[in-house]
């Protein structure tokens, strides 16, 4: 059996890219400035207040930065060659097991569906649509679509937001009013909030539905369903039921070519939404990082027993990094989560056999001390173990395709358009 195990840390860049200043971004570092927030000193939970739902707050954390797992894995020296310095208050380890690099990204956009199909060997040259105005973000003959189509009473929001302020502040005129709250961000999306028992879940889903329709003259990547509960401004909190309705990548990914191959490739968590189902053999469902992991470490022992012909990619996006802690601007728990994702890193290591291949990556950054609440175009991370790779440096990869066509290779697949497999790279600079 040929394995591999491909686990997206949503949003944990490395460090600043190239470009990073065409978007805003100069001087971002998502794992620095965490590691140097957290150097400083203790670094207790969000200022906010303990949270529930998928949008809860961590638990409380002191002191430096501790990720050993990782760190072996050579998580810390891919920041440094990235960065140009050491991420403050960490030390490195006596050796490493992984073999280690800093990406960059070709694509045009730093949004998700970007990122993991360039991971997946298809970079977007293409221009995505935004919705660029902060206020009346919409076009009007759009809105008068979507509430003609869908019979709505109107809709509100029509801005950019972020999603748990903007359910604070208008959920309890949507509930009133029965109108949907739109709105956007600096990545091509088109958001819809509604609550799940006023205004009903698959009606949220079918209004999305409605929208990624009207949207197709936009060229917009993604229109997301947001449903929350709760009673009142004070209690509303985002549920687990977050569809994304993704365009399709524009050519056959690497998982797409596994599976016409007759792989079987598994998604966990909201990996088949990116790809729009694309070359989704199995879809496991699961919510938080706890449940990521379990349904993971499930799937590599369901995958254990393989004839030895047979091909498994097991391919999991970790969204609580972005989703809970990125992009609402929380160092302490975006630290407590790595914190915890690290501490149960060994118990996968524990479970892979010497052929399978692993790889930790990202699909952008979300830099939570930066400005705003958006992405931030970062290098991430190539931390690969297994599969024949001699631990040490795999320099700077020039895109995330790189993961892609290693894949490739490690599959036996035909290569793929763009990046360079690491499989069988020279070892690149000192470590
Ligand atoms: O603020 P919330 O609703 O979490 O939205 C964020 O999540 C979207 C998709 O990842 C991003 O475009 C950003 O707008
Ligand atoms: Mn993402
Ligand atoms: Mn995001």
């Amino acid at each position: 059996m040929t394995r591999a195990i491909v686990l997206v840390l949503d949003s944990f860049g490395i460090g600043a890219a190239p470009d990073a200043a065409d978007f805003g971004d100069a001087g971002a570092d998502t794992l620095g400035h965490i590691a140097a927030a957290c150097a400083r000193g203790s670094l207790q939970g969000p200022e906010t207040g303990p949270r529930q739902g998928p949008d809860a707050g961590p638990s409380k954390r002191t002191g430096p930065l501790r990720l050993p797992n990782l760190a072996r894995l050579g998580l810390f020296h891919a920041h440094r060659d990235s960065s140009g310095s050491l991420a403050a208050g960490v030390t490195l380890p006596e050796s490493v097991e992984g073999a280690y690099g800093h990406a960059r990204e070709i694509s045009s956009g730093k949004d998700t569906p970007s990122g993991h199909w360039e991971i997946a060997g298809v970079p977007v040259r293409f221009e995505w649509g935004y919705f660029k105005n902060q206020q009346q973000s919409f076009p009007r003959e759009l809105l008068e679509a979507l509430i003609d189509e869908a019979e709505l009473p109107g809709v509100l929001g029509d801005c950019h937001a972020s999603g748990t302020e903007i359910i604070a502040r208008l959920g309890e005129e949507h509930v009133a009013s029965g109108k949907p709250i739109v709105y956007t961000s600096a990545d091509s999306v088109f958001q819809i909030a509604a609550h799940e028992q006023y205004f009903g879940l698959e009606r949220l889903y079918r209004l999305c539905e409605i929208a990624r329709e009207l949207l197709e003259p936009y060229n917009i990547g993604r229109v997301i369903a947001r449903p929350f509960a709760g009673d009142d401004a004070a209690s509303f909190q985002r549920t687990a039921n977050r569809r994304d309705y993704s365009v399709e990548p524009p050519s056959p990914t690497v998982l797409q070519r596994l599976h016409d191959a007759g792989g079987e490739v598994v998604s966990v968590g909201k990996i088949a939404d990116i790809y729009a189902h694309c070359g989704i053999g199995r879809a496991v469902k699961a919510s938080g990082h706890d449940a990521l992991m379990d349904a993971t470490l499930a799937e590599v022992a369901r995958s254990a027993t393989r004839a030895p012909g047979e091909r498994v990619l097991i391919m999991t996006n970790f969204v609580d990094f972005d989703m809970v802690y990125g992009h609402r601007r929380d160092v302490a728990g975006y630290a407590a989560a790595l914190e915890h994702f690290d501490a149960r890193l060994p118990e996968l290591l524990a479970r892979l056999d010497a052929d399978d291949l692993l790889i930790l990556t990202a699909d952008h950054g979300c830099d939570p001390t930066w400005r705003g609440t958006d992405h931030t175009r970062e290098y991430v991370p190539v931390l690969a173990r297994g599969a024949g790779l001699t631990p040490g440096p795999l320099g700077e990869r020039h895109s995330f395709a790189d993961i892609g066509q290693s894949l490739a290779s490690h599959f036996g697949l035909a290569p793929m358009a763009d990046g360079e497999s690491f499989l069988s790279a020279p070892l690149k600079g000192a470590s």
